[in-house]
């Protein structure tokens, strides 16, 4: 390979990573659309916004559907990440509903 072939196929990767990370992000979201609506249950019903067995299952379901190459323990980091900024969004539409 050549170095301006390899220049090329930098530049042709990083576009794809690029397209990618626009189809997590949309995905996220769709994600974080389905929890506000879980939120607003969860405020309607007085129910807390943690729930650690759910958690569990959470992680149960995508740790069973990994095919790599990302490892559980990677997978199981993203999800925590993933999780924890979830609770933190009815977190604070339950404060911002509150000052209403
Ligand atoms: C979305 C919920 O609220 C929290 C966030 C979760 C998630 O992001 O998957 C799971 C459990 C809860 O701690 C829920 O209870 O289902």
């Amino acid at each position: 390979m050549t170095n301006e072939e390899a220049q090329a196929a930098l530049a042709d990767l990083r576009t794809l990573i690029d397209d990618v990370d626009l189809r997590i992000l949309a995905l996220f979201n769709e994600r974080a659309d389905v929890v506000s609506r879980i939120g607003d249950i969860k405020k309607t019903m007085t129910m807390p916004i943690y729930e650690p067995k759910r958690e569990d299952e959470v992680f149960r379901n995508v740790l069973q559907g990994n095919r790599g190459p990302l490892s559980e323990g990677a997978v199981r980091r993203l999800f925590e990440r993933i999780i924890d900024e979830m609770r933190t969004l009815q977190r604070e539409r339950m404060e911002r509903d509150k000052t209403k």
